[in-house]
């Protein structure tokens, strides 16, 4: 992943139907043409005079500029007809695999605008589709049309839009409510909220708030410069089954009969089955019959394991692991291997099991990453460093990376190894982080707790101005920022500048974690917007039940106060928290900005909060009609652009 540096660069943007589009007819919503005449319309999608003086034609527009030195402009290519997602099958993903082909010279980048019902299956396919991908490729859509006046179309597109015209990340992404996710590994978690979609085996590869937070590590590097591939040839007949307690054999030998050639088998638990013997007779004898059986969990998080007998009864009948796989993508997978002329069973399997397109997690010991996690790259840096006395500049020079990776990585090993080495841990990188900013950012708190303990600095401040405190709260690693506070972190008035509308955002999503976490952190939860409205008015008006509980509950306790002090620097900006009767008591780290106090009881145990709902994104849905789910469908024809 990089920062694009063109001066303009040009997307595609291929509208595919979907409710961001769509219009009320009799009563129900249907795809609506003329999106591009409606993005005209509104000037955070178009700056008119711009694209006057460019001669843009109809079909393009320009963002008005998001850096002095770049501009995005955008072609909108409409498909014909336009669909409701639910009614896309891997036929027309194929297409727009060679659509984006067709135009691959020509673009910098591409946004693929969907349905929500099916994106998880669509960026699954495209990811498989397309091979050596070297520009990034983002589907978006919304969950409410974006002629509504509240809607989240707007936000979501133009993020997509920003997204690909600012950065190089070669990858089929998913950008959905300020997140930017990998494809293929994605699920729709929701049918009403703007939140509709996570990652549960991934973290996003980028975070947008009032600054863009990129997991750098996590994006997939471009090997060499290979041609972009698309592989148009792909198996249709692959079918999703789930296993319910007591589902009869009778039934699963329906569903494993010819056309059939590979089965997505959503299991229990830890990937484990009913070990009944007629049961596994009939996927044994399917397996042998050469079809091709995926096992992955039920369960919205974790993988598939060898740990119970149940589940080895399962691999035993010839089934192949698809550990933490998506269901969406063990399927997209399945239709590719499949379609791969000329293997044998044994070569599909074995492609299987390999991480293709970062789709899945492999044991540690199936694939070696060079990562500092596993320590013997960082140990043998250090050893290296060690051995003479010319190395001292060397180790000098590559201490703070080095360091930063670590406490990234949550290395402790490594990290205790330069230490040994004499080196200090409070030392910045080249864009001025600390590793107390790297294990706050990766949620390192046995890290962040050995920083602490040697004493490093909480204040510092990198080439953004970010504090390791921001970091945590970005990352809404709430036992982090507890560390923090306690150790003297307060946010400075620069980073607390766009709080108020960070917070009104968060409102408006319902998205308590991200509340409590700036709470938590010392902000002022009654701070105002960009436009004067507090996150409670917000959270009415948007009628988020669970989020004016917990800002009224805080009011009512006088918790609405901060856990902590503000800068003592703050000016302007955000109101600091009426002190009240606290306890200003001595810092423990007299380096901070900001004399540290005392976390008040409420906070300090944590048992004030207010009653919250989970912050974990809603089960899978466990209807039993969605227990056979057929395979891909073809539809009529469709004519992409
Ligand atoms: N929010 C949406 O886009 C749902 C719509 N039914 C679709 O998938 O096309």
């Amino acid at each position: 992943m990089s920062r694009a540096v063109e001066p303009e660069r040009r997307l595609l943007a291929i509208y595919t139907g979907g409710t961001i589009g769509m219009r009320i007819e009799g009563g129900v919503l249907v795809p609506g043409r003329g999106l591009a005449a409606a993005l005209r319309t509104l000037p955070m999608f178009h700056d008119e005079d711009h694209a006057r003086a460019l001669g843009l034609p109809e079909d393009t527009l320009v963002l008005p500029p998001a850096s002095p030195d770049q501009r995005v402009i955008y072609t909108v290519l409409e498909c014909q007809p336009l669909f409701d997602s639910s009614d896309m099958t891997i036929t027309e993903w194929v297409q727009i695999a060679q659509t984006i082909e067709r135009h691959y010279g020509q673009y910098h980048g591409f946004v693929v605008i969907h349905g929500t019902d099916t994106m998880a299956f669509a960026a699954s396919v495209l990811s498989f589709v397309l091979e050596n991908l070297q520009k990034t490729v983002i589907l978006t859509g919304a969950q409410v049309p974006i002629h509504a006046l509240w809607n989240d179309g707007r936000e979501n597109l133009l993020g997509a839009l920003l997204m690909a015209g600012q950065y190089v990340i070669p990858e089929v992404c998913l950008f959905f409510q300020n997140q930017l996710f990998r494809g293929n590994r994605v699920t729709k978690v929701d049918s009403r909220r703007f939140a509709a979609f996570c990652s549960p085996n991934l973290p996003p590869l980028a975070v947008v708030g009032a600054d863009v937070i990129l997991n750098r590590e996590l994006v997939r590097k471009v090997r060499g410069k290979e041609r972009l591939v698309v592989h148009s040839s792909v198996e249709r007949d692959v079918g999703l089954l789930r296993l319910y307690p007591g589902i009869p054999a009778a039934l699963v030998r329906a569903f494993l009969q010819p056309p059939l050639r590979g089965v997505v088998m959503e299991t229990f638990g830890c990937g484990n089955g009913p070990t009944k013997p007629d049961l596994l007779r009939e996927f044994r004898a399917a397996t042998e019959r050469g079809l091709l059986i995926v096992n992955c969990t039920h369960c919205l998080q974790g993988t598939v394991t060898s740990g119970y007998a149940a589940g080895m009864a399962v691999a035993g009948a010839g089934i192949v692991s698809g550990f933490d796989m998506t269901s969406e993508a063990a399927m997209a997978k399945l239709s590719y291997v499949l379609g791969q002329p000329g293997l044998s069973l044994d070569s599909r399997k074995q492609l299987l099991a390999r991480d293709l397109r970062g789709e899945v997690t492999l044991p540690s010991g199936d694939e070696h990453q060079p990562s500092l996690t596993c320590s013997t790259l960082g140990r043998g840096v250090a050893q290296l460093l060690s051995l003479s006395q010319e190395a001292a500049a060397v180790r000098e020079a590559l201490t703070p990376g080095l360091a930063c990776a670590a406490a990234h990585a949550g290395d402790l090993d490594v990290l205790q190894a330069l230490v040994e080495l004499g080196s200090d841990l409070s030392q910045e990188n080249f864009n001025g982080q600390t590793p107390l900013h790297a294990a706050a950012r990766g949620g390192h708190r046995e890290v962040v707790t050995m920083l602490l303990q040697r004493g490093v600095g909480v204040s510092t401040r990198d080439e953004d101005g970010l504090s390791p405190l921001l970091l945590a709260v970005k990352g809404r690693h709430q036992d982090i920022i507890g560390l923090l506070r306690a150790a003297g972190a307060c946010l400075s008035p620069q980073e607390l500048e766009d709080a108020g509308t960070e917070l009104c955002r968060l409102a408006s999503r319902a998205d308590l974690e991200g509340l409590q976490s700036w709470w938590r952190a010392g902000a002022d939860l009654a701070c105002p917007g960009y436009d004067g409205r507090s996150a409670l008015l917000v959270a009415e008006a948007a009628g988020n039940l669970e989020v004016v509980t917990f800002l009224q509950n805080l009011q009512g306790g006088a918790a609405v106060q901060a856990p902590g002090p503000v800068s003592s620097q703050s000016t302007g900006g955000p109101r600091p928290w009426p002190r009240g009767s606290r306890s200003l008591e001595g810092t423990s780290d007299p380096s901070t900005a900001c004399p540290a106090h005392p976390a008040p009881p409420h906070w300090a145990g944590g048992s004030h909060l207010p009653p919250t709902s989970h912050p974990i994104p809603p089960l899978r849905h466990l209807a039993l009609q969605k227990t056979l789910k057929s395979g891909w469908v073809c539809s009529g024809p469709w004519v992409p652009p």
